[in-house]
């Protein structure tokens, strides 16, 4: 099948149960399915009732947020509104008065005086429910950006924090997303509709206070006109969340797409093999899809908030025509009945408020429970503190500031999701003072191998000791601050070219022009406008851009600056020039006095000189020795170093 099909809108459209025409999604592979899609669905698709028990647990716990994020503008929010809730009742209780006094007989100006004193007292209770009101608005209104504040750092924290395998964890990254995006912006907005809910509510029972001491058979009325309209927007916000559970699939694929559109990395290559047809009619099929999705979604809407219309209409019909058959027959008096009328639109309007609040927080709460859920995943998937293995007694180990020799013992190590490991038992040694290479085609596991030894990732069997202490028993971050990494994919940071190089560590002038000079960024450096403080990065004012050879060396001048115990070195030339390549090599060798560097690359002369070389093959260590033990094996080792020297041989000889 050919792309432009594969990716085409189909045309043929299925029927729904109801006969009404679904939109079909677009073809496209498989994306891998997602266990929180099940459980999400599950909760979207709860009834009322399950609803109803979730909202208290749901404002409590937007309010605990709010308190963690101020405990003082929450108190004055939850104090105001009760207050002005206090004076809104007060306020119609002293309206009875004042129509009763109007409502008596005799002359006018002696009914108008009689009416005074509860005029004041509605008066000043209007002014006083006004000013709380405000007072209450206006802490809410605080509480917002520092409930974003919360939300946000905490998500950083946890993202910055967990193990380096939940980030190859698609699922995990996946809830990343959600929780990032939707969630947490739902957070500030479950915290404000909770208080809302909060507001609504004290509004219902002023006014619901005054009816009861009215008439009681006022107050069930009012609480019936409530039910259509909560009836039609909880169905409405379901309907909403589940659409969007619907479109998580295609939405994953915009997400995907979108980057591929506008990241600057994709920008040459997008231009240089024609591909932007492809991407935007991939693109269009998928937003087609979903606008189809979406519009059937706002006509469910609209047709679940006309009933809920309609029905609250001839509510309030049933509540007037009862009130007028209560005053007809001598149940309530005028003034009463006049009173009741105001309560009833006030409680009418606070209802209409806290249903509205009820809703929003209910469909936040959904999106808002994906931060929840993702952060408890991440706390789950940071790393514990050290632990001994089952059944051995000893207790977390301090780093060793150094080490004779490090022992890999019997490593295993599965990716996951992958199907098959890429480490299988992988055993050898470094030792201090000591240049070791490993080497292997790609994909055999080089890269893995350094990861576990810089601490990223946990072996799933096996061990690492440094001298005699397992690094499971180590603190992690401590470990990493005694290992230099110079990454395969090391990240280029938007920073001055002298952050790029002590990478957050306080700079010792000396120490980055050594580093730097040893790497051979200092020629880089030399060229830059403001030299060290130059930003490397074009989307800043004075920003510079460097080539790939460029950054590498910084990259490289970076492991050089961290002056750990262990280096470890990545492909850390594969950029570089042939002059700066042989100059890196040899500085690697003089930096191995009195420390150790793990070296991988593909560049087989560089490594003649390792005093070990392991030769990796799917996982496994094939053979070791040094350069001339392995030549003489003729093995693996043996072809890959001909193969490039008669490279190199024949274009000589051309
Ligand atoms: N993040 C990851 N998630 C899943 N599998 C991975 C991941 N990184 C690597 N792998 C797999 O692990 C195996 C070993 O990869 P690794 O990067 O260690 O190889 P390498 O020897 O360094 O290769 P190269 O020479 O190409 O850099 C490969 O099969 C690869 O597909």
């Amino acid at each position: 099948m050919s792309a432009r099909r594969r990716f085409t809108l189909r045309r043929t459209r299925g029927k729904s149960r109801r006969g009404r025409s679904q939109p079909t999604p677009p073809e496209l592979p498989a994306l891998v399915a997602h266990t929180w899609t099940a459980k999400a669905g599950e909760m979207a698709e709860t009834g009322l009732g399950t609803m109803a028990r979730r909202l208290p647990s749901l404002v409590l716990g937007s309010l605990r947020m709010a308190w963690q994020a101020s405990p003082r503008d929450t108190a004055v929010t939850v104090a105001l509104n009760l207050a002005s809730g206090f004076f809104t009742a007060f306020g119609l209780l002293a309206t009875t008065g004042v129509l009763t006094a109007l409502f008596a007989a005799g002359p006018t100006p002696e009914r108008v005086r009689a009416a005074l004193p509860s005029l004041v007292l509605v008066a000043v209770a209007t002014g006083l429910r006004a000013g709380f009101q405000a007072g209450a608005g206006w802490a809410q209104a605080r509480l917002q950006p520092q409930v974003e504040r919360l939300v946000e750092v905490r998500l950083y924290e946890l993202t910055t924090a967990v193990d380096l395998a939940a980030l190859d964890d698609s699922e995990f990254l996946d809830e990343l997303k959600r929780a990032s995006g939707p969630g947490q912006t739902a957070a500030s907005r479950v915290v404000s509709s909770a208080v809302d809910i909060l507001t609504g509510a004290v509004g219902v029972l002023a006014a619901a206070g005054t009816l009861g001491v009215l008439h009681p058979l006022l107050l069930p009325l009012l609480l019936l006109t409530a039910v259509p309209e909560g009836w039609a927007s909880v169905r409405s916000a379901r309907m909403r969340y589940l659409t969007m559970l619907t479109l998580v699939g295609v939405l994953r694929r915009k997400w995907i797409l979108s980057d591929l559109m506008t990241e600057r990395s994709h920008a040459a290559e997008i231009r240089s093999f024609t591909m932007r047809g492809f991407l935007l009619e991939e693109y269009d099929s998928l937003a087609a899809y979903q606008r189809d999705i979406e519009l059937g979604l706002a006509r469910r809407q609209t047709a679940a908030v006309m009933v809920g219309d309609v029905l609250k209409g001839l509510s309030l019909a049933g509540v007037y025509t009862t009130l007028g058959l209560m005053l007809w027959w001598g149940a309530v008096p005028l003034a009463v009945a006049g009173t009741a009328v105001l309560a009833i639109r006030t409680g009418q309007s606070a209802l209409a408020n806290l249903v509205y609040a009820i809703n929003r927080c209910y469909e936040e709460g959904l999106y808002f429970g994906d931060y929840i859920r993702f952060c408890e995943e991440a706390e789950r998937r940071v790393p514990a503190p050290p632990q001994p293995a089952p059944g051995t007694p000893q207790a977390p180990q301090p780093v060793p500031e150094s080490f004779e020799r490090i022992v890999v013992e019997d490593l295993v190590f599965t990716y996951p999701g992958a199907d098959r490991p890429s480490l299988r038992g992988i055993s050898l040694e470094l030792r201090r003072g000591e240049v070791v290479a490993l080497v292997g085609e790609n994909g055999s596991g080089k890269s893995t191998l350094a990861k576990m030894l810089a601490g990223l990732y946990r072996p799933d069997a096996g061990d690492v000791r440094w001298d005699d202490v397992p690094l499971r028993m180590m603190d992690v971050e401590r470990l990493r601050e005694r290992i230099a990494v110079i990454a395969q994919d090391y990240t280029q940071w938007p920073m001055t070219a002298r952050q790029n190089i002590t990478m957050a560590r306080s700079a010792d002038e000396d120490a980055v022009a050594m580093a730097a000079a040893a790497a051979g960024a200092d020629e880089v450096v030399a060229d830059l406008a403001n030299g060290y403080d130059t930003l490397l990065d074009r989307r800043f004012e004075g920003g510079a851009e460097l080539s790939g050879g460029q950054w590498q060396r910084l990259a490289v001048a970076r492991g050089f600056y961290r002056d750990a115990p262990l280096l470890i070195c990545d492909e850390p030339s594969a950029a570089l020039d042939a002059r700066a390549e042989h100059a890196l090599f040899e500085r690697i060798r003089e930096h191995a006095d009195g420390r150790t560097v793990l070296l991988i690359t593909h560049r087989l002369a560089s490594v003649r000189y390792a005093d070990r070389i392991y030769v990796l093959e799917h996982g496994r260590v094939i053979e070791q020795g040094d350069h001339d033990t392995l030549m003489a094996t003729g093995g693996l080792y043996a072809d890959l170093y001909a193969l490039q020297a008669s490279a190199y041989r024949v274009s000589a000889a051309g």
